[in-house]
């Protein structure tokens, strides 16, 4: 039986949009680290050179020149070593998504991608054409020839192609065609976005494919945050025959997160019969590193120092304090204190001192400390409790926390008004009025503080608040980046009583005991978000219902009346209240502040879901509802 042994290696890569010096530092660090481990095959990430998330910047020819100037540089590290790597190819006026490979310091080919990323997150055929199948050409660059296309490569006899990202996510892919032409190794590289639980998927999709196909599969997935929204777990996969072989820590802190593998090829392979997949995904750990990774690459690539938080002591501001905690633990964690201060970018010298000689929990908090501001302003319609709440958890994460009213520029603001009208402002006729003027006054003070202090203003809106409008624009909407408005409310509540009892938040006890509340009405009426709305939960399978699973009005009345969620009539209002208030309010999700994409759908219309601004609001839909 003739057999190969061969060393292969993928990295994660932790890239930025054009930030050509980083990028290719990463794209180096790799390469050393390959070379050794004695790597005969490196695969990097997709279009790993100049990022993912150019967007139109792609259109530019002059983007895909100084890509290639970069590859220039790359090659020339190559030295004993075959490296993959990927960048956009600009030829006859169209751009190709490419992965070049580069052997022994000679560039011997480009393939390109095939199948476009065209769904949810995903954008790809605004710049890119897809290659088509097993087409060749030739093309010249600086008076060079090069190949590109559909190609088939060789190392020590054994035979590789490509499956860019998505490539491998349709049914004619590839792989199909290379199989029965003697390929035994599969490169994926790719830029999948993270979502709850996808990473599931993947690997299914490449260890089945490994045993269809009877090769090895070698995948590497971009690393955190990239562009903004979009984060990515870093995930690198090599499987063969229908075994995993290798499977890294995913969404770690580290720039460059490289695995090897000595794989051996054989004209005979042993196909695995029962293939092993992942045990069920723990969904809250997954959203927990996913959120803290995304903040830190947000803030250090935004060259912003730390955040700040008008924390209420209700669910979703204390969910944003657990994060930036948590950002803070789980970096030290991954990569170093001492790692983890200096690429934050914000440690003096002295405080790294400083910081360094203190006991382990006492220097996360001092870390904490420097990183998040946090203000509850109260009102006379604020209770104890979400001050209580608000304050103990600040104190039990090290936060810097003030404390003010906001009472005096309410009434001030209230007066100018009512002397502006001559008429009184009351609760009977201005409700939403009185609310939102609470809300507003909230935001001048807390953005001074961010801006004192270079850090991003955390807005604390979630989706399924998004869905219904239900905050104040330029009040509780203010701020520098959304981190949570891509999880709804009903899995905010849950992950917060397990934040509490599983990552030890004990600070959490005290919101974990509260009803959600905008508290801006007088106390008395006691408000709840479920009272002025629907049950979250309702809320939450609505909007999946319309739009993840894209039914009708209609439809989603007849499906949760099948699951008896409750009376006809009552379902029927909080359809009705539901599509009415999410046409009214898609302006607001247009001026949201930047959110990530977090769970497997979202609502913002720059990344997942667009919708008129303007709308017929489902007038005749909503009306077949209420004549069922
Ligand atoms: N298509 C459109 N394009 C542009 N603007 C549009 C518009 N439709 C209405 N508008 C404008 O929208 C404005 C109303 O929007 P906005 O002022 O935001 O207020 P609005 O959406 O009317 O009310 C805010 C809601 O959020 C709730 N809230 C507020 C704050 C915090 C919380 C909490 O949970 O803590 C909840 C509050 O109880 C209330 O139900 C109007 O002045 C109108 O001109
Ligand atoms: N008393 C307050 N002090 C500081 N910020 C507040 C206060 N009340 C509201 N806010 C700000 O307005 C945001 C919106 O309030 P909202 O009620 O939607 O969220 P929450 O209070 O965090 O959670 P919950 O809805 O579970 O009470 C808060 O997250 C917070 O940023
Ligand atoms: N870059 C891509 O092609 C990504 C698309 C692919 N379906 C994914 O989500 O992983």
């Amino acid at each position: 039986m003739e057999e190969t042994r061969l060393m292969l290696a993928a990295a994660a890569l932790n890239q930025t949009p054009m930030d050509w010096a980083g990028n290719l530092q990463n794209i180096h660090t790799a390469i050393s680290e390959a070379k050794q481990n004695s790597t005969h095959i490196l695969l990097l990430p997709e279009l790993c050179i100049t990022g993912y998330g150019c967007e139109d910047m792609f259109l530019s020819p002059w983007l895909s020149e100084m890509a290639f100037n970069q590859l220039l540089q790359i090659k020339e590290w190559c030295d004993g070593i075959t490296v993959a790597v990927g960048l956009p190819v600009f030829l006859d006026k169209k751009v190709y998504n490419t992965a070049c490979v580069i052997k022994h310091k000679e560039i011997i080919g480009f393939t390109a991608k095939q199948f476009l990323a065209n769904d949810g997150v995903h954008y790809e055929p605004r710049w890119f054409t897809p290659w088509p199948a097993h087409e060749v050409q030739e093309f010249e660059f600086f008076g060079q020839k090069y190949k590109i296309g559909d190609i088939i490569y060789e190392e020590q006899g054994v035979k590789y192609a490509f499956e860019i990202c998505e490539d491998a996510w349709r049914p004619n892919r590839p792989a199909e065609r290379h199989m029965p032409k003697g390929v035994q190794l599969i490169l994926n590289p790719s830029a999948s976005h993270f979502a709850l639980s996808k990473t599931d998927v993947r690997h299914r999709l490449v260890v089945e494919a490994s045993k269809k196909y009877q090769c090895a599969y070698m995948y590497a997935n971009l690393l955190g945050n990239e562009a903004g929204k979009m984060i990515y777990d870093g995930e690198v996969l090599v499987a063969q025959n229908g075994k995993l072989i290798r499977r890294n820590e995913l969404l770690c802190f580290k720039d460059v997160d490289l695995e090897c593998a000595e794989v051996c090829f054989s004209d005979k392979p042993v196909i695995e019969e029962v293939i092993e997949y992942l045990p069920p995904i723990d969904e809250n750990t997954e959203l927990v590193s996913a959120l803290s990774l995304a903040l830190f690459d947000y803030m250090r690539k935004s060259r912003s120092r730390g955040f700040v938080l008008s924390l209420s002591g209700g669910a979703d501001s204390s969910l944003c304090a657990v994060a930036v905690a948590e950002m803070v633990r789980r970096g030290v964690e991954s990569i170093g204190m001492e790692a983890f201060m200096n690429k934050a970018l914000l440690f003096t010298e002295e405080e790294k001192a400083a910081i360094g000689q203190m006991p382990q929990q006492e220097a996360l908090k001092a870390m904490v400390g420097k990183l998040l501001t946090c203000a509850y302003q109260g009102t006379v319609n604020s209770s104890n409790d979400t001050y209580t709440s608000a304050k103990e958890l600040a104190e039990s994460i090290g936060a810097t926390f003030y404390k003010w009213t906001i009472d005096d520029e309410v009434v001030g603001y209230i007066s100018k008004i009512e002397g502006a009208l001559g008429r009184r402002l009351t609760w009977e006729q201005d409700d939403i009025t009185l609310q939102n003027i609470q809300a507003r006054v909230r935001a001048p003070g807390i953005w001074m503080l961010a801006n004192i202090r270079y850090a991003l203003l955390l807005a604390t809106s979630n989706r399924s608040e998004a869905s219904v409008g239900y905050a104040t624009m330029d009040g509780d909407t203010a701020g520098s980046i959304s981190p949570i408005a891509g999880i709804d409310k009903a899995f905010i509540r849950q992950f917060l009583i397990w934040a509490q009892q599983e990552l030890g938040y004990t600070g959490l006890q005290y919101v974990n005991n509260l009803q959600p509340s905008a508290e801006l009405r007088p106390s008395e009426e006691e408000q709840t978000d479920e009272k002025d709305l629907m049950p979250y939960e309702v809320l939450n399978q609505i909007e999946r219902l319309a739009f993840h699973d894209r039914y009708s009005p209609e439809e989603v009345y007849d499906l949760l009346l099948e699951q008896n969620i409750a009376a006809p009539d009552l379902l029927k209002g909080w359809i009705t209240k539901f599509y009415s208030l999410w046409s009214r309010n898609q302006w607001k999700r247009e001026r949201y502040a930047p959110a990530f994409h977090l769970d497997d759908y979202n609502v913002d219309p720059r990344s997942w879901l667009r919708f008129p601004i303007l709308s017929g609001g489902f007038k005749d839909e909503l009306k077949r509802v209420q004549q069922k």
